[in-house]
């Protein structure tokens, strides 16, 4: 059993899949407080405060603690979630018929290890129907959502090539976790 320190359900939907039992506590740190705009930096700094805000509050004494966080990059741009309609339609239209990169930053730690992990996740999309963009936006589905963007939904009709893991690009990198927990300490 493992602490998921993260409010995402597809973080928790990711770990549902892989058979991997978990309790979920989310935090609360301020991403906003980062003031890096490099995305990798900004990603790993966003992990680190996460993982120290549930590591104090939770430890790992009763079961080891995993948290993580995901950011987009397109045009050297750093995308995170989007604040309204407006700023989704930006981002998608970024990303649009473009090269857009998910970066996910994993922490895991129990008493006898630790993994620091940075995936990332590079797509080529055809040029999103603006039609469908409009449609993604008025479903709401595109909130919550690194980038305002669904590679499983919304993306998966214009993927023209991936390099990476999905689980990476949906927030959890699922497979290098699996590999990690399995080796003893
Ligand atoms: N379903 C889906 N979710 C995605 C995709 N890309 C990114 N996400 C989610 O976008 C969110 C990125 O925001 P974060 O700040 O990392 O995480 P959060 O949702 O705020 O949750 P915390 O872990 O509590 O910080 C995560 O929930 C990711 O799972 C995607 O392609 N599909």
């Amino acid at each position: 059993m493992i602490r998921l320190g993260s409010n995402s359900p597809t973080r928790a939907l990711i770990l549902n899949n892989a058979n991997i039992n978990f309790i979920q506590n989310g935090g609360s740190f301020d991403e906003d407080s980062i003031k890096t705009t490099n995305p990798k930096s900004f990603c790993y700094e966003a992990t680190k405060g996460k993982f120290n805000e549930l590591y104090k509050k939770y430890g790992i004494e009763d079961m080891p603690l995993l948290v993580s966080d995901s950011v987009v990059t397109s045009n050297g741009l750093l995308l995170r979630k989007a604040k309204d309609e407006k700023d989704a339609r930006r981002m998608l239209e970024l990303q649009s018929g473009n090269e857009t990169s998910v970066i996910t930053c994993m922490i895991y730690k129990s008493k006898h290890k630790e993994l620091i992990d940075i995936s990332i996740t590079t797509y080529l999309f055809e040029k999103f129907d603006e039609k469908h963009i409009e449609e993604y936006i008025k479903s709401g589905e595109c909130f919550g959502k690194a980038g305002a963007i669904m590679v499983e939904g919304f993306c998966k009709p214009y993927i023209k090539s991936v390099k990476g893991y999905e689980s990476t690009a949906m927030g959890l990198c699922v497979e290098k976790l699996k590999v990690f927990m399995d080796k003893t300490c």
